[in-house]
Parts: C-alpha cells; sequence; structure tokens
C-alpha cells in the first residue's frame, strides 16, 4: 500500500483509545440521565467523548435539555463517586501495549494528549504505570485552557520536544470525533480507531480509519515496521548466539 505521510513523531490520546475507559463514562451517564427520564444515546455519546469534562457535561445538559434540573458542575460531581471506583480497573485496549514498546523500543518520540485531568489519568493508569511511562511527556486536559476539538492539546503536547517537530510530521491517534477534529486543526495526521458504534459518518476527516490498534502497519507512515514473529534476532556484534 502507498504510503501515507512521513511520520516523525506521535501522539497519542489515551481514553477510548488505549484504555477502555469510556465504556465507564456511558454506564455511568447513562444511569445519571435516566433520573430526568432521558436517554443517553451513542449520537450524543459522539459530542461529548473526547472532550474535557466540564466542556463534555454542558454539552450533555444542553442537548438533553437539562437546564433548571441540573447544572454541569452538578454532573460532573454526581458521576465521580462512580468513575473512580471504576477507573482503577482499566485495562487496555487490543494492540495498544505492542505499539507503544514497539515505537519506544525503535526510539519514535511518543507523548500523551488526554483530555482527562490529571487526577483521573492518575486512577485511570493504576495498573498500567510502567507502560504509561514510556511516554517521553503528556499533556493532560488541565493543563489547556480550550480542549479537543480545539488544536491546543495536540500542539502543546508536540511543542514539548526539542527540537519541536512539524505538524506535518506528527501522527495523532484519536477514538473521538473531537478529537480528529483537534489533530485535523493542529495540522497534524490521524488515524482513527472509532467504537465500532460510533456513526461511520464521523470517521469523515481522520486521515486512515483502524477498527484496532493491531491492524496498524507503522511502514504506511514511514516508520519502524513491526519486527516480523518468529523471525531470528539479531546476531550480536561478536558473532555469538545472543
Ligand atoms: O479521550 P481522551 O483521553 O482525550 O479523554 C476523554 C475524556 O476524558 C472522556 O471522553
Ligand atoms: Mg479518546
Amino acid at each position: 500500500m502507498a504510503a501515507l505521510g512521513k511520520i516523525s513523531h506521535v501522539l497519542f490520546d489515551m481514553d477510548g483509545l488505549l484504555l477502555d475507559t469510556e465504556t465507564f463514562y456511558t454506564v455511568v451517564q447513562q444511569r445519571l440521565v435516566a433520573r430526568f427520564g432521558k436517554t443517553f444515546t451513542w449520537d450524543l455519546k459522539a459530542k461529548i467523548m473526547g472532550k474535557k469534562a466540564i466542556e463534555a457535561a454542558r454539552t450533555l445538559v444542553s442537548e438533553l435539555d437539562l437546564e433548571g434540573k441540573i447544572t454541569p458542575e452538578q454532573v460532573l460531581i454526581e458521576r465521580e463517586e462512580a468513575l473512580d471506583e471504576m477507573f482503577p480497573t482499566a485495562e487496555l485496549l487490543p494492540g495498544a501495549e505492542r505499539l507503544l514498546r514497539h515505537l519506544a523500543a525503535c526510539g519514535v518520540p511518543i507523548a500523551l494528549a488526554t483530555s482527562s485531568h490529571l487526577r483521573h489519568y492518575t486512577l485511570k493508569t493504576t495498573q498500567h504505570g510502567e507502560l504509561f511511562s514510556l511516554f517521553n511527556h503528556r499533556v493532560t486536559g488541565d493543563q489547556i485552557s480550550n480542549g479537543k476539538p480545539a488544536p491546543d492539546i495536540f500542539l502543546a503536547a508536540a511543542g514539548q520536544w526539542e527540537p519541536a517537530p512539524d505538524p506535518s510530521a506528527c501522527l495523532v491517534f484519536e477514538d473521538a470525533p473531537s478529537g480528529v477534529a483537534a489533530a485535523k486543526a493542529a495540522g497534524m495526521w490521524c488515524a482513527m480507531v472509532p467504537d465500532s458504534q460510533l456513526d461511520p459518518a464521523l470517521h469523515a476527516g481522520a486521515d486512515q480509519v483502524l477498527t484496532s490498534l493491531e491492524g496498524f502497519d507503522p511502514l504506511q507512515w514511514g516508520l519502524p515496521p513491526f519486527p516480523v514473529e518468529g523471525a531470528a534476532a539479531a546476531p550480536a556484534a561478536n558473532g555469538a548466539a545472543a
């Protein structure tokens, strides 16, 4: 297949891309809005996923006409206890660990850019500290003013590398429409790994759409290929068996 772009730096979203945490938000918010006789649909989920917490809560309240019944701030308070219990159980999504370890082992610069604020990031990565330590740096939602779909978080993350790469040499992995829009607004390439329940019309804008990170081929982006399974290890410099 033809190369898609020549990438030197890779930026990762977290929720719904590396960690299976979007389901937690869905379950908790379904329960919360049901109290008001409302349904938390995938149509609504698509509008709020990937955004900073308060911006997501504002959209939820306005889209469901809940003004006067609950404020965005109360939404965050009410969902917090359940989320705090769920987050430390977060599991990696397929292909995430292999890709991160591969890029890190090859010396490809990698950074995390998540709309999650630092406290949630810490809870979600409870079981994955060593893997997430492979990132050169991370930017969390509380560190930027304008959340996705604004480009700020990806520009801030890329700006922490020295020298900072040109956006056209950066590849962003995202699961959310707001995240894809942010990556493209930053002038970067974007590979989207959407939930299968997301309306395919919302894949528009992504440069590549994958069903799972397992299907990612680094070569298409000029990145080092995965080692061939079962291939003999490279001989040691002195010719002895490794
Ligand atoms: O997908 P992330 O990592 O930017 O975080 C998103 C929010 O925390 C929830 O949609
Ligand atoms: Mg996400």
